[in-house]
């Protein structure tokens, strides 16, 4: 696992990244298909220790989008104002369409713990999508520990990869 000091020092150098993030602030969001899953999260994140800024949605309207909650914890995600993000909507695809519109941010649909993982080590995603309408809540909690206990490892053909994919935002 990379330190601290390290991830910073990557983050600078590969996004322009100045401030020292409070990794222990997560934010989340949801549109009606996953209230229920995200107040679990919620739960679930507060009980282990993290700060949670919840972007809405805060009670379940059907008609609902999801961008009008996703993109707001996006941009959260990518100015620094919270570290990663847990984005819930009916399938998560829609949450990760829209996140990853948002310069900055990389955004995946995961559903089993390896990508969740293996996504930030390799690839330092920074914001996790799931299906309210698709995972349980035990998956859903195995998903965010690994999401969420990795790092990004910055290895040179990592780190060249993904000055790739920010090259893209230019
Ligand atoms: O799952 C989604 C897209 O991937 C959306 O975020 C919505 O949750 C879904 O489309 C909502 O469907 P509904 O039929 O409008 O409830």
């Amino acid at each position: 696992m990379a330190s601290i000091t390290k991830v910073y020092r990557i983050r600078e150098v590969i996004y322009g990244h100045k401030q020292k993030i409070d990794l222990m602030k997560i934010g989340i969001a949801t549109d009606h298909g996953g209230i229920e899953l995200k107040q679990q999260l919620q739960k679930y994140l507060e009980e282990k220790g993290f700060s949670v800024k919840d972007f809405g949605a805060y009670e379940y309207d059907a008609t609902d989008d999801f961008p009008d909650f996703v993109v707001p914890l996006a941009r959260a995600v990518a100015t620094g104002d919270v570290a990663r993000g847990v984005a819930v909507c009916g399938s998560g695809v829609g949450a990760s369409i829209a996140a990853n519109k948002i310069n900055g941010v990389r955004a995946c649909l995961i559903t089993e713990t390896y990508s969740a993982r293996q996504g930030v080590e390799h690839d330092d995603m920074n914001m996790i999508c799931v299906g309210g309408r698709v995972i349980g809540i035990a998956l859903a909690q195995e998903l965010l520990d690994n999401f969420l206990g990795a790092e990004y490892q910055g290895l040179p053909r990592q780190l060249r990869r993904m000055g790739k994919v920010a090259d893209l935002e230019k």
